[in-house]
């Protein structure tokens, strides 16, 4: 697979299930002609988290589809991805969204996430959030960072796109590790965008390579 080249705005759904902070850095990327998207969903995992009246101030039409509400992941999936077609969104981004889905086959390669760690460190089940940042302390670690993958049907398992890593002093709190490894995902992610939406991302087997 190697992503479309596309001479228009790259047309996301950004699934969110907490404060939205992920969704607030792409619109004001757009806003400063830094990234050229459109959102026209945004779906939210929790009704009353906090990204959805984000969304709503910033006048995108934003959708509970709420886990709790689905029997099992596949009713789940089917219904967020069915709101992905209808929109006609090129790409899935997950945005601080917590709940694992099942990728379709048309979406294959077209769902990315952010970890805030260094895959395949502090990863997968029970690490989300402030949770990773807790662990990376608590072991002692001097490098942690952010990673953004496409998607398959593990938690943070598919193939690496990009990293990025900062410095842990061992006098940081996770709140420090948090606030430093958040900087780094504000530029990492719209990176990977725009390199995705200029048809430089190609996948081989588990391995991405990035075109020059
Ligand atoms: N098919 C995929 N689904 C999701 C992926 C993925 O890579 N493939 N990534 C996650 C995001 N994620 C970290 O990047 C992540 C989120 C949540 C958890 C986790 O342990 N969740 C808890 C539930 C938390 C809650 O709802 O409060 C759990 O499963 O018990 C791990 C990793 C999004 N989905
Ligand atoms: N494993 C997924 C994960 O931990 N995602 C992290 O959630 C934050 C955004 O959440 P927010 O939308 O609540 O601000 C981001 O730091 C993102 O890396």
């Amino acid at each position: 697979m190697t992503s479309p080249v596309l001479n228009r705005p790259l047309k996301l759904a950004v699934l969110i299930s907490g404060g939205g902070t992920t969704l607030t850095n792409f619109l004001a990327q757009k806003a400063a002609g830094q990234l050229d998207i459109e959102v026209p969903l945004v779906i939210a995992s929790r009704p009353g988290c906090g990204g959805i009246a984000k969304a709503e101030a910033a006048g995108l039409n934003c959708e509970v589809i709420a886990r709790r509400d689905f029997e099992n992941i596949e009713a789940f999936s089917h219904a967020i991805f069915e709101r992905c077609r209808a929109c006609e969104v090129d790409l899935v981004t997950l945005a601080g969204f917590l709940s694992l889905i099942h990728i379709p086959e048309d979406f294959l390669y077209r769902v990315m996430n952010i970890h805030p760690a260094l895959i395949p460190s502090f990863c997968g089940h029970g690490y989300y959030g402030h949770k990773v940042h807790e662990a990376v302390v608590s072991r002692g670690v001097k490098v942690s960072g952010c990673t953004v993958h496409f998607a398959d049907n593990e938690y943070d398992h598919g193939p690496i796109i990009a990293q990025s890593a900062v410095p842990v002093k061992g006098t940081d709190s996770p709140d420090d590790v948090a606030a430093r490894v958040f900087e780094a995902e504000c530029e990492l992610y719209p990176e990977v965008l725009r390199l995705y939406a200029a048809g430089k991302i190609k996948v081989v087997e588990r391995r991405t390579v990035i075109a020059d």
